[in-house]
């Protein structure tokens, strides 16, 4: 029985970051060191100020690092040292050439495979958590066999991330399942037993699920298709709630109480974000293709044009309340990031909103807690907005505010102030569901809120 005692991790990310700090935390006797080719990246973890916000990541990070938690960009002798090698480095859609637009951009995993066959002295076990198309590991299998000196042997698994931004540090350690993909060989059983030992240091058993290779690494694209198509199913719906009178949370609540549908991930938005799931489902699409599955390729590729039409439909909304004009107005658009707890801005339904509204000529007053200025100028290169510090420097004298992301903070806000503020009629729009319309109402406001007609008089 292999005993993993070294661990490297490839890509200092969004999931390499707080997925090998918790295994660091929970396994005193394992050393993990986290590499990273972005030298601001490694100096951030090395420093006070992380390079992420996520509850809980500091706490996690401040007691193991220097122990047996290390960020470094000295990426050959990390994978030298190590016995086992995670490669999270990131996987976006291609920008162009061939399935531009769709596929998984793999560059950063082979040129992740490829320097772990060049440096490599030892036998190693390699596990794949980037999200990655069906059959991936075979072709890192492949590179790492041809690419390496001396009679070493690799074996690949793959081990893909559930976890959710925002909910990381808890996502990790009480994880629902925990899934490792081996070949069904005794070599790759023993490997697979490997790193579930390494889990089952703070995982029950019961909640390390071990497949085939092909499986775990499909499963991982279709547990992010099952989630986003629940929101663009919602969202659909929440669009027939404005046209009829229902109320979106009433409906999700009653389809909700049937076991067999379940609460969770039914909450109506101005669309998803965040940097997986259209790129996962599009992945997902372009496989599909690939494999002469046109019908199934279509299915889910209406899960991510539901998304978008979700968010033209909101703009569109806006627009035509704000008495189908909002050149030279000015709206606060309250919130950034892609969802609460993250000052992640990647796919933010947030951009796709501001980028309309400026391209109508308003002024966009940005405020959100987490999210940097420097972020919010990537993101948006146009000029016509203005990043604010509080929602009541964002609000003022505005003739509408937005809430693009539902930060807990914008549900105790002072709305009477707020509303003396800003200019008349005073129309708010709740993208997040997230206010209580009716107080609102009686405070002055014209209130819409997504999946429910507007609050009548
Ligand atoms: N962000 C999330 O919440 C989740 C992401 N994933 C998947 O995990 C993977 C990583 O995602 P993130 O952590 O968000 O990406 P990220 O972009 O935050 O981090 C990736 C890191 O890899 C580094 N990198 C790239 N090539 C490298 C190389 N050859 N050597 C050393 N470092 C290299 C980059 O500099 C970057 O810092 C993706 O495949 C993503 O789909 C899976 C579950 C959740
Ligand atoms: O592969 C990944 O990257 C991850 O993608 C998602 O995690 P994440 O994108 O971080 O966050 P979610 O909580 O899933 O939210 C995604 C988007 O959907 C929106 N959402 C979520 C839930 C809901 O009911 N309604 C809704 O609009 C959120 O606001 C956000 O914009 C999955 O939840 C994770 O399991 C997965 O590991």
């Amino acid at each position: 029985m292999v005993q993993v005692k070294n661990i490297c991790c490839i890509g200092a990310g969004y999931v390499g970051g707080p997925t090998c700090a918790v295994i660091a935390y929970k396994c005193h006797h394992i050393k993990v060191t986290i590499v990273d080719l972005n030298t601001d990246r490694i100096a951030a973890w090395n420093s006070h100020q992380l390079p992420i916000y996520e509850p809980g990541l500091d706490e996690v990070v401040f007691e193991r690092r220097g122990k047996n938690l290390f960020f470094t960009t000295e990426i050959e002798d990390a994978v030298n040292e190590a016995d086992l090698i995670f490669v999270s480095v990131n996987t976006p859609t291609k920008k162009s050439g061939m399935g531009a637009g769709f596929a998984a951009d793999l560059v950063y995993v082979e040129s992740a495979t490829r320097g772990i066959a060049s440096v490599a002295k030892s036998s190693k076990i390699v596990v794949e958590k980037s999200t990655v198309p069906c059959r991936t590991a075979e072709s890192m299998r492949t590179i790492l066999e041809t690419n390496s000196t001396g009679n070493l042997r690799f074996d690949i698994l793959s081990n893909p991330e559930f976890l959710a931004e925002g909910t990381a540090i808890k996502d990790l350690l009480y994880p629902d399942r925990v899934l490792i993909g081996a070949l069904q060989t005794p070599e790759g059983r023993k490997a697979q037993q490997a790193l579930a030992e390494v889990y089952a240091n703070w995982v029950s058993t019961d909640r390390i699920i071990t497949t085939n290779l092909w499986s775990s690494e499909l499963s991982k694209l279709a547990a992010n298709a099952f989630l986003a198509q629940r929101i663009s199913s919602i969202n659909a719906l929440s669009a027939l709630c404005e046209a009829t009178g229902a109320d979106i949370d009433e409906v999700a609540y009653a389809c909700g109480r049937d076991a067999r549908i379940g609460p969770k991930f039914l909450k109506a938005s101005v669309g998803f974000g965040g940097s997986c799931f259209q790129k996962d489902i599009l992945n997902l699409v372009y496989l599909s293709e690939q494999l002469n599955l046109p019908e199934v390729a279509a299915y889910w590729k209406q899960v991510v044009d539901l998304n978008e039409y979700q968010k033209k439909r909101f703009v569109e909304r806006i627009i035509k309340t704000l008495f189908h004009t909002i050149t030279n107005k000015e709206i606060a658009l309250l919130g950034f990031a892609f969802k609460k707890d993250t000052g992640d801005t990647r796919e933010s339904a947030a951009i796709t909103l501001c980028k309309h509204f400026i391209q109508e000529r308003a002024t966009v007053r940005i405020y959100d807690p987490k999210v940097a200025d420097e972020q919010i100028f990537l993101d948006l290169t146009e000029p016509g907005i203005v990043i604010t510090r509080s929602p009541y420097d964002a609000s003022r004298n505005v003739d509408a505010i937005v809430i693009a992301t539902e930060w807990d903070e914008f549900k105790e806000l002072d709305y009477t102030r707020i509303y003396k503020n800003m200019k008349k009629p005073a129309f708010i729009f709740d993208g997040r569901l997230i206010l209580d319309a009716d107080k609102l109402q009686k405070i002055g406001f014209r209130v819409h809120t997504i999946g429910r007609k507007e609050n009548e008089k």
